[in-house]
């Protein structure tokens, strides 16, 4: 498994290598000693406490999805499909604050993302179906979810399919104007 930092501060990208043969493949999805001694921080991989996947069908956009108080780190991949993934730096002392970073995740190369505490994410599907996984170093507590619209002028988030469908939670979502003023 390599690892790639990402153009976001602190985010980086594991790449793992697929073995591949005439049943299909197989890979390693995550290494705990190979991403603790990148970090330099024993014990990070072991905080992941919660995993959780969603399937998504083309076009859906999630996001753009945050969390407040302490936020959470996260790793994401998609196995299954395809997605645009995109993620937002929202902590302000962060030499990358503001900027947004657009990653391909899907299930032929399978990079894994690890996204530290204090960024917003979200996808576009762009396959039939997408099956995202994730895993969280908190419990998911929806009180401290934070959210900025998927189609924000602002952030101007470039999605590459005509979005087919978000939850009504994301549909209502506030502006990227209004959580800069919280940020700040
Ligand atoms: C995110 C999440 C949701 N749920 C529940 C709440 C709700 O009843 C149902 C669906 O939740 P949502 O509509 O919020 O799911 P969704 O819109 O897919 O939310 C996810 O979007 C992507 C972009 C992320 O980055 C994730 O962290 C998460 O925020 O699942 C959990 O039990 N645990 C979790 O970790």
């Amino acid at each position: 498994m390599r690892i790639e930092e990402a153009e976001l501060a602190d985010v980086i990208v594991l790449i793992p290598q697929p073995f591949r043969d005439e049943r299909g493949l197989f890979t390693r999805t995550f290494d705990a000693e190979t991403f603790d001694d990148h970090l330099g921080r024993p014990g990070t991989a072991a905080a992941f406490v919660q995993d959780s996947q969603s399937r998504s069908v083309r076009g859906v956009v999630r996001g753009m999805h945050g969390r407040s108080g302490r936020s959470e780190a996260k790793l994401v991949r998609c196995a299954n499909g395809a997605v645009h993934d995109v993620l937002i730096d929202i902590r302000p002392d962060s030499p990358t604050f503001g900027r947004s970073q657009a990653f391909r995740l899907d299930d032929e190369e399978f990079r894994h993302l690890y996204v530290p505490p204090g960024f917003l994410h979200g996808f576009q599907a762009l396959t039939a179906t997408a099956d995202v996984c994730y895993r969280i170093d908190r419990p998911h507590d929806p009180a401290e979810d934070i959210g900025v619209a998927y189609d924000d002028a602002d952030l101007g988030i470039d999605w590459p399919l005509p979005v087919t469908a978000v939850s009504a939670r994301d549909a209502k979502a506030g502006s990227w104007r209004e959580l800069l003023t919280r940020l700040h």
